[in-house]
């Protein structure tokens, strides 16, 4: 059996194996099916991971180009991931020395820039369009604070599809029995990524790092395509911003703190320019990993 080098990263704690789109896995549905499994998968700090980045960079290109391919422990491609793309634009700047990086993915292309303090991702315009989203056709209009399967949700699209609800208390809820029936729901024919928010109160729960920040949630997602909780969802982040301006929670441009159980990020969706995603990405450890014979 052959071996490939693998990198691990992980932004707030959403966990990547990194690879070069040009390394010799011929069958990336069952390496990641295989070294992503939390018990039996890659071992670290925590065993297996939520993904695996193929990534393919173009270091000539000025910014230079990364295109990202996210293959899910299901076997799946995601069309974007927020905290993968943080990871990804870490990666080509530790390769080239660039700042700047452009993701190409199957979403769209998605600017990078990495600084010190973090690095921030711009994650496209949010849209409630049942198209984009998608929703089955003969749902007809925006899916806005309905019922599906006993969850009051709102869909949006940002880059893959979330339907946000917005509880007391994200800790209340039992996720992994609330989530599955909402996303595989009929109105969602290509499922869904199911989010759940609850409001802080800034001034209840101060903290270091968070300058400017004008409004607060806590957040915790149920990820399509790993089938269960992550502890963090860039994506999902961002359609939490988004829903709470659609549906008159949030009034505000200014920068939006949300924090899943993996870290804090730092969300941004202006009214009509593209959302942006900050957060902190951090390099783990590099393994000799098995390629499963296709
Ligand atoms: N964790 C990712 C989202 C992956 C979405 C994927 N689970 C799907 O839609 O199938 C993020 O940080 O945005």
């Amino acid at each position: 059996m052959s071996t490939v080098t693998a990198e691990k990263y992980h932004g707030t704690a959403n966990d990547f194996l990194v690879l070069p789109a040009d390394a010799p896995v011929t069958d990336r549905a069952a390496f990641a099916r295989v070294h992503c499994d939390r018990e039996t998968g890659v071992r670290g700090e925590r065993t297996g991971a939520d993904g695996v980045l193929f990534l393919d960079l173009d270091s000539s290109a000025t910014p230079v180009r990364v295109t990202m391919t996210l293959v899910q422990p299901d076997g799946s491609i995601a069309e974007m991931c927020g905290n993968g793309a943080r990871v990804t634009a870490v990666w080509a700047a530790r390769a080239t020395g660039a700042r700047e990086v452009v993701i190409e993915t199957p979403a769209g292309d998605r600017h990078a820039v990495v600084q010190s303090e973090g690095v921030t991702v711009e994650m496209g315009h949010p849209s409630f369009d049942p198209t984009d989203v998608p929703l089955v056709p003969d749902h007809g209009n925006q899916l806005v604070e309905e019922s599906v399967e006993g969850l009051t949700v709102t869909a949006v699209d940002t880059g893959v599809p979330h339907a946000v609800a917005f509880v007391d208390d994200v800790d209340d809820v039992d996720l992994p029995n609330v989530a599955p029936p909402v996303r595989h729901a009929d109105v969602f024919p290509e499922g869904a990524n199911v989010t759940l928010a609850s409001r802080v109160r800034l001034d209840d729960d101060a903290r270091e790092g968070a300058p400017g920040q004008t409004a607060a949630f806590r957040q915790r997602t149920f990820e399509r395509g790993v089938e269960g909780e992550t502890m963090a969802c860039g994506t999902g982040a961002v359609a939490i911003v988004a829903a709470a301006k659609r549906t008159g929670r949030l009034d505000t441009e200014g920068p939006v703190r949300v924090s899943p159980p993996g870290g804090d990020l730092v969300i941004v969706v202006p009214d009509d320019e593209p959302a942006t995603l900050t957060g902190p990405v951090e390099y783990e450890f590099e393994d000799e990993l098995e390629v499963p014979e296709a």
